[in-house]
């Protein structure tokens, strides 16, 4: 978010601060009138209960615009009519009433509190904001490691994996470097032959303003080293034997982060005034916001926006948070969504009830505006890694069958929108049974890997990549001509022939079948594209394989 934008969230903040204090007089002044009409007896029924659900609303929302007293006196004022209302205790009820007239006077004389939290926040914001330009070159990582026979795979499974690398023995060495260059990660041993890893990365930290992202490698996993290593500002642990995929993703979701569209936050609130001050607050640390006031329209809503987190309102008219957070959980679709409750009530026991049914945490307004942000970031960022781990397949890393599926799905209302180009390949290794047979499965194994490998480096990240069989694969290419995509997959054929794999016995050689398959107005969706760029795929095998179809037409025959 740009600075000026900041401003002028900054800007309707204190706005709002300022309307909602005009409001609160006038909105005292009526409800004390309106007391006044119904006047003495209290009686349990209709005519009161719009009195205790005004008072109820200033208690929950004066706290949050600074106006604590306001909303501390208004919590008592319902709590004594709920007594009145249940008891029907008369003498209580002059006291209430006389309480009631002299609310405005009362509101009136109190200055508003400055909301000191929300001023911090809003001048520095907890949350980092994202680098506005994507970097398109290859992340550079600097790995420590003074064993050879360690350091050098790590290097050469990192390139595999589009990345450049610089290792280094010595823990000066590697400061020298940092002074010249700032790496986009630190991995360092934690076991090396004489120097500590850890002081080394805890030193060089100070080199920067802004840390660095900092992984060790280790080969045990003692809780003394996890300790020191949470304690240095470590943000991931890798173990030897390396596994590639879990070292790739580890570093993507630390090195993407930044780059990463900014999360979505569903706010469903039935009062305005305040899920427009919840949403400017968290506009301004950088979420997307999207605010529902009608229960009914969830469903459609979480379809429509796909939120990384929905914070829900306890008290909706229609039906309760928590109900609502049922309703939502019925879809598996939304299961792994948290969800958070904002809600007036002090009462232990509905909140107890509320995270019981559905839901994953429990704030009460007024919530200060640091920890609705912290709240709401760590789930976001919690729900994230979580989808992302489970939309990855194990073997490669690249998004699973009925992920690729959805992200087309998406691509292709994406690309309509904004009357842009989208082609899908599939892509299919050919005879890959006899690789298996011939060099055995792990071989088969490692074939796999070094195509989505190869995808993965050679194609732009705004591409997809998924593997939507055992050695077939779909890539769906943004903002791509025909043309270009043909050419595109017709080199990615070309390197793919072009590596030689080691077998037990001896090297090989593979190629791949791709067919293409352009969304153009006749193609109705994603399925139809599907089939399309399948058949093309099943014509690029019985014209001989290892040949590429589609797009432009029949293609080059090898
Ligand atoms: N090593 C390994 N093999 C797999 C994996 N998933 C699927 N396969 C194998 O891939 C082979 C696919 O064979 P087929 O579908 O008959 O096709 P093909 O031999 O590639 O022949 P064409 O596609 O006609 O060129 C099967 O033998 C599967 O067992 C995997 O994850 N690892």
């Amino acid at each position: 978010m740009t600075p000026m934008a900041n401003a002028d969230i900054r800007g309707r903040l204190e706005r709002m601060r300022h309307d909602y204090g005009l409001w609160l007089g006038r909105e005292c002044a009526d409800l004390s009138a309106q007391a006044q009409e119904l006047g003495n007896p209290i009686l349990n029924g209709a005519p009161w209960e719009p009195v205790r659900e005004r008072l109820h609303r200033i208690a929950g929302s004066a706290g949050t615009f600074g106006f604590q007293e306001a909303s501390e006196i208004c919590r008592l004022l319902e709590h004594r009519l709920e007594r009145i209302l249940q008891t029907g205790a008369s003498g209580d009820a002059g006291v209430f009433l006389r309480e009631l007239d002299s609310l405005p006077a009362l509101v009136k004389s109190l200055t508003p509190e400055r909301l000191s939290i929300a001023d911090d926040l809003l001048h520095s914001p907890v949350v980092a904001r994202s680098p506005e330009v994507r970097e398109s070159r290859q992340p550079l990582i600097f790995v420590l490691d003074d064993d050879a026979t360690t350091g050098q795979p790590l290097c050469r499974m990192l390139e595999s994996f589009h990345y450049r690398t610089c290792r280094f023995s010595t823990g000066d060495a590697l400061e020298r470097a940092c002074r010249e260059q700032r790496p986009d990660a630190l991995i360092l041993d934690l076991h090396l032959e004489v120097e500590d890893g850890l002081a080394i990365g805890e030193a060089v930290q100070h080199l920067f303003d802004e840390p660095l992202p900092l992984f060790v490698t280790s080969r045990a996993q003692a809780f003394e080293d996890q300790l020191r290593a949470v304690r240095a500002g470590v943000v991931g642990i890798i173990s030897h034997p390396l596994d590639p995929i879990r070292l790739a993703d580890m570093l993507e979701t630390h090195l993407r982060r930044h780059r990463l569209p900014p999360a979505r936050v569903l706010l469903v609130d039935d009062d305005e005034m305040m899920h427009t001050y919840h949403r400017l607050l968290l506009e301004e640390v950088g979420f997307t916001v999207m605010t529902l006031s009608r229960p009914e329209e969830i469903l459609e809503a979480m379809e429509g926006f796909a939120p990384d987190v929905l914070v829900l309102d306890v008290h909706l008219p229609q039906c309760s948070g928590p109900e609502l957070a049922q309703i939502v959980r019925y879809h598996p679709r939304w299961l792994q969504v948290p969800i958070i409750y904002l809600s007036a009530a002090l009462d232990a026991g509905a909140q107890l009830e509320a995270m019981t049914k559905a839901g994953d945490d429990f704030l009460t307004k007024p919530i200060a505006p640091e920890a609705l942000v912290a709240a709401v970031t760590a789930r976001a960022r919690r729900s994230r890694e979580l989808a992302a781990a489970l939309s990855r397949d194990g073997l490669t890393g690249l998004l699973k069958h009925a992920d690729i599926k959805a992200r087309l799905q998406a691509a292709i209302a994406q690309a309509r929108r904004r009357d842009a180009s989208l082609c899908l390949a599939m892509l299919d290794i050919d005879h890959f049974k006899s690789v298996n047979d011939t060099h055995g499965h792990l071989a088969g194994d490692e074939v796999i890997r070094a195509l989505a490998n190869l995808l993965r480096r050679r194609l732009r990240e705004s591409d997809l990549i998924g593997r939507y069989g055992g050695e077939e694969f779909l890539l769906v290419l943004n903002d791509c001509e025909s043309a270009q995509a043909f050419r595109v997959l017709d080199e990615l054929r070309e390197s793919f022939a072009a590596l030689t794999f080691h077998g037990d016995d001896r090297d090989f050689q593979c190629t791949l079948s791709a067919g293409i398959a352009v969304m153009a107005p006749g193609v109705a969706g994603s399925d139809a594209l599907i089939n399309l760029a399948d058949q093309n795929l099943y014509r690029a095998k019985q014209a001989g394989r290892n040949r590429v179809i589609g797009a432009r037409g029949p293609g080059t025959p090898r």
